[in-house]
C-alpha cells in the first residue's frame, strides 16, 4: 500500500502534555497546572510540572524527530508561556522558546504545525469565567494574532482549537478535566464561546496570511454494538436515533458551524433545555464560519451507542437523553478502549462526504499499552499492530475518495496523558520520567520504515 506521493507523515504531541517548565521564563499559570495539583483530579497526583522537560531538551527531541524522518511535527503553543494572564502584554521569553523550536524543526526539515490551544487555558481568564465567559473568544483572537505575527514567516500550517468538544464537555460538563466545572449548560455556553474564538482566531491568522488553517476535532463514526462488526447490520428506528443524536452532538455541533455556518437545530433544542440559548448571539455563525483548508481529525475508536428509554443525559453529553452508551465486542487498548480500524475509514469517507469542501488529515491517532522496557528496548507489537491497521484503513480512505492529506501519530513521545498522568503511554518513543532518558519502541522503528517507504 503506497500513499500518494504529497502525503505527509508526522507525530504530535501538547505543551502541557510535554514541556514541563511550568514556572520558567514568566510562563503563567493554567487551568491544567490549577486542576492537576488539586488532590484527586490525576492518577498518582501526577501534574505537568517536569513531564518530558522538553522545554530544555527540545534539541534533542527534534534529532528523534530527525532520525525517525517525520516531515511534520505537530506541537501546541502554551497561551500562558505567551501572556501570563491570558490578556494584554507579551513575554517574549515565552514567544523565544517557540521561536527556536520552530527553527531547530526547519533546521532539520521537519515543517512545524502549530496548534494555538491544547486545553491549558491561562487561570487569569479562568478566574473571569474561561471559556464560559465571551470575552475569553476574543482574547483567544488577540492571542493567536500575538503567535501568528512572531512565526507567520516560517509556519504555515495553523490548527486553532485542538478538541473543543474536550475542551466544553469534559472540562465544564463532567468535570473530569481541568477546570472541573460539572455543569452542562456551562459546557454549551463554552461550546459556542470554543468556536467564536476559533472563528475569530481564524479570521485574523487568514488575514496574516496564514497558509492552511484548521479546526482539529475529536470524531468518531457512531455505531450500535453490532454495526461495530458488521457495517451492514441495520439498526432498528430507536437506535438510529441514537445514534445521529450522538453524532450531532460529537461531530455535527463543531463541524457544521465551523464548515456550513449553521448549528443542528438538535443541538440549538439542547442549549435551549440546558440554560436556554442566549449566548448564541446574532451574527455569531458568521463569525465561527470563517473559511478553513482542512479538518484535523482526531480518531482511537468508535463510540458505541444504543437507544436507552428513560435514561438521563450523561453530564458531558446534554442533548443525550434516551441514549445509553455501550460497549464494543472488540480487542482494547490499556486506555479501554475498543481497537476497530476500519472505523478511521468509515469516519473519514463520511467526513468527506459531509463536507466535500475541506481537506481532511488525521491529526492523532496512536494507542496505549502496558509497555514494558526489556534490556533497553520496548517491544510494542501491540502498538505496531494498531498503527499498521489503522494506517491500512487511511489507505482505504483514500483509494475511496477522501481528500486525506497526512497522518501524525499520537505521540511522539510517553507523557503527561491528562487525569490519567503518566501510568498511560502513547508514545512511539519511550521515556523514563526519572532519567527522562528516550529509547525509541519498536513502534518507532516500524514508523521510520513506513515513512521511508511512504507505506506499508
Ligand atoms: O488520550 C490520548 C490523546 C490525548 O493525549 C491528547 O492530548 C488529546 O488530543 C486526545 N484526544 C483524544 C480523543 N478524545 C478524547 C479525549 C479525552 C478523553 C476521551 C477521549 C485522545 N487524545
Amino acid at each position: 500500500m503506497i500513499f500518494p506521493e504529497d502525503f505527509v507523515w508526522g507525530a504530535a504531541t501538547a505543551s502541557y502534555q510535554i514541556e514541563g517548565a511550568v514556572k520558567e521564563d514568566g510562563r503563567g499559570q493554567s487551568i491544567w497546572d490549577t486542576f492537576s495539583h488539586a488532590p484527586g483530579n490525576v492518577a498518582n497526583g501526577d501534574t505537568g510540572d517536569v513531564a518530558c522537560d522538553h522545554y530544555h531538551r527540545y534539541q534533542d527531541d527534534v534529532g528523534l524527530m530527525r532520525e525517525l524522518g517525520l516531515a511534520a511535527y505537530r506541537f501546541s503553543i502554551a497561551w500562558p508561556r505567551i501572556q501570563p494572564d491570558g490578556w494584554g502584554s507579551i513575554n517574549p521569553r515565552g514567544l523565544a522558546f517557540y521561536d527556536r523550536l520552530v527553527d531547530a524543526l526547519l533546521e532539520a526539515d521537519i515543517s512545524p504545525y502549530v496548534t494555538l490551544y491544547h486545553w491549558d487555558l491561562p487561570q487569569g481568564l479562568e478566574e473571569r469565567g474561561g471559556w464560559t465567559d465571551r470575552d475569553t473568544a476574543f482574547r483567544f483572537a488577540d492571542y493567536a494574532q500575538a503567535v501568528h505575527d512572531k512565526l507567520g514567516d516560517r509556519v504555515g500550517d495553523w490548527a486553532t482549537l485542538n478538541e473543543p468538544w474536550v475542551s466544553a464537555y469534559l472540562g465544564y460538563g463532567n468535570g473530569v478535566h481541568a477546570p472541573g466545572q460539572r455543569d452542562p449548560a456551562a459546557a454549551m455556553r463554552s461550546a459556542h464561546h470554543l468556536l467564536l474564538g476559533h472563528g475569530l482566531a481564524a479570521r485574523r491568522l487568514r488575514d496574516g496570511g496564514a497558509r492552511r488553517i484548521m479546526l482539529v476535532v475529536n470524531s468518531a463514526p457512531v455505531l450500535t454494538p453490532a454495526q461495530v462488526n458488521d457495517p451492514a447490520a441495520v439498526p432498528g428506528e430507536a437506535d438510529a436515533a441514537a445514534v445521529h443524536r450522538i453524532h450531532t452532538l460529537l461531530t455535527r455541533q463543531f463541524l457544521d458551524p465551523a464548515v456550513n455556518g449553521t448549528y443542528p437545530a438538535e443541538v440549538l433544542e439542547a442549549a435551549e433545555r440546558n440554560g436556554g440559548a442566549g449566548h448564541i448571539k446574532d451574527g455569531d455563525l458568521e463569525l465561527i464560519n470563517a473559511p478553513i483548508d482542512l479538518v484535523g481529525v482526531n480518531y482511537y475508536n468508535p463510540c458505541v451507542v444504543e437507544s436507552g428509554p428513560g435514561l438521563p443525559a450523561d453530564a458531558a453529553w446534554p442533548g443525550s437523553e434516551g441514549v445509553r452508551f455501550a460497549t464494543a465486542d472488540a480487542p482494547t487498548t490499556a486506555m479501554g478502549w475498543p481497537i476497530v480500524p476500519d472505523g478511521l475509514s468509515r469516519l473519514l469517507v463520511r467526513l468527506s462526504r459531509d463536507y466535500p469542501r475541506v481537506g481532511l488529515m488525521v491529526t492523532e491517532n496512536g494507542a496505549a499499552f502496558e509497555d514494558v522496557v526489556e534490556n533497553g528496548r520496548v517491544h510494542d507489537a501491540d502498538r505496531v499492530a494498531y498503527l499498521n491497521g489503522h494506517l491500512r484503513e487511511v489507505w482505504r480512505a483514500i483509494e475511496a475518495g477522501a481528500d486525506l492529506r497526512g497522518y501524525l501519530v499520537w505521540s511522539l513521545l510517553d507523557n503527561f496523558e491528562w487525569a490519567e498522568g503518566y501510568r498511560r503511554r502513547f508514545g512511539i518513543v519511550h521515556v523514563d520520567f526519572t532519567t527522562q532518558t528516550r529509547v525509541l519502541k519498536d513502534s518507532a522503528v516500524w514508523y521510520r520504515d513506513v515513512i521511508a517507504r511512504n507505506g506499508l
